[in-house]
């Protein structure tokens, strides 16, 4: 593979920014963008996003491609050379990958352009708080208005040089959930005196994971899953504050609003019990990444005669605000394998770079064959 594509992702890896913060990332891929011949594109910038259009020799239509450029707000532990220089935020997705194919396929369709336009999307916040809604309702998308969209993800479990996706359900709908327990705290040695924070959350913990394994129907799946959870100042104060925070997964469009409602249900149990006061925020919801058929077949289609394997995907519980394009534009979205042993999310996570060209060639090949 060519050493820019490392160099890129390597530059890229070191400068991971959180969701609608991605200033130095937007600067670093308008500086390569601008460094491209420029006849036949425009660039404008959305927000910490970044539009490039690419006028094709005939036009008929025009295919979008969208990479996510966000990172996570979790400490890097992988003891590379190039590891992050962000404190506290690691690419522990993959968007630096998914940035360098994009800048790659980029350069491939300027240089040799296709009949048809192509429409690169580089999207802010897809961890958090959403950055594909807004984006989709902004002005250039309404001005470009693609006739078909489509995205990858790596996926650490599928080894380098395999592809992945099915018609259909991809991934699930999502919800965020941030919960604050507020009571009267106080002295250690005085619990009956004081409304334990700490109890009130934990009480909750065990409780939530009863709506999945009894409320809801074992045919529909759904995750609830809490990531974080926050209380007290000091090992002999009973804490007056605790947070959690998780996400909610469905497939089935009831299985969100049940399990809000159990979630909200509990609440009101908790705060009877523990005489306290709750509030709930559901943060960012995702729609599901519904894939179109025909386009799917036509992927398929354009890796015949290529080295790239494709094999079908499992539905999983993973979300993408990607949903909300495939919403409005027919599309699909597809696994490259990366061959990690550590997963997504995780401060480990270091994807076999061999993948990048893959992923170029996959991507190119789509603009000019769907
Ligand atoms: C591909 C991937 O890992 N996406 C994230 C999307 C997160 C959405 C939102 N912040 C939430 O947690 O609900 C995922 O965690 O699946």
């Amino acid at each position: 593979m060519s050493d820019q594509w490392l160099t890129i992702r390597r530059e890229l890896h070191k400068i991971p920014e959180i969701g609608f913060k991605e200033f130095k990332t937007q600067q670093y891929l308008l500086n390569y963008i601008h460094s491209l011949p420029q006849e036949h594109i425009t660039v404008e910038t959305w927000r910490t996003g970044i539009f490039v259009f690419v006028e094709g020799t005939v036009g008929n239509k025009t295919i979008a491609y969208r990479t996510d450029i966000d990172g996570l707000p979790i400490e890097e532990n992988t003891e590379l050379e190039y590891a992050s220089e962000h404190d506290g935020y690691m690419h522990a997705c993959g968007h630096d990958f998914h940035m360098t194919i994009a800048l790659g396929a980029l350069t491939d369709i300027v240089i040799k352009r296709p009949k048809d336009h192509a429409l690169f999307l580089f999207q802010p916040a897809e961890e958090g708080p959403g950055g594909a809604e807004p984006m989709l309702q902004s002005e250039p998308m309404k001005t470009y208005s693609p006739d078909a969209i489509f995205a990858l993800h790596i996926d650490p479990k599928l080894p380098v040089g395999t592809v992945s996706s099915k018609p259909g359900l991809l991934f699930a709908n999502t919800s965020e959930l941030f919960i604050d327990f507020r009571g009267k705290g106080g002295h250690a040695a005085y619990p009956h005196e004081t409304k334990d924070m700490i109890m009130a959350a934990s009480t909750f913990n065990i409780q939530l994971q009863q709506i999945v394994s009894r409320m809801r129907d074992p045919l529909k799946p759904a995750v609830v899953t809490l990531g974080k959870m926050q209380a007290g100042t000091v090992q002999n104060i009973i804490a007056e504050h605790a947070r959690v925070e998780g996400t909610i997964r469905t497939i089935h469009p009831d299985s969100m609003q049940l399990i809000k409602d159990g979630i909200e249900r509990i609440l009101s149990g908790i705060e009877t019990r523990f005489d306290c006061e709750t509030s709930v925020d559901y943060g960012a919801n995702y729609y599901m990444v519904h894939n179109d058929e025909g386009l799917v077949g036509q992927f398929k289609k354009s890796l015949e005669g290529t080295s790239i394997h494709y094999v079908d995907a499992p539905e999983a519980m993973t979300g993408e605000d990607f949903g909300y394009f495939l919403k409005e534009i027919p599309g699909f979205m597809f696994w490259l394998g990366v061959d990690s042993p550590y997963g997504l999310h995780h401060s480990k996570l270091n994807p076999n770079e061999d993948a990048i060209s893959v992923g170029i060639e996959a991507v190119t090949g789509t603009i000019r064959s769907v």
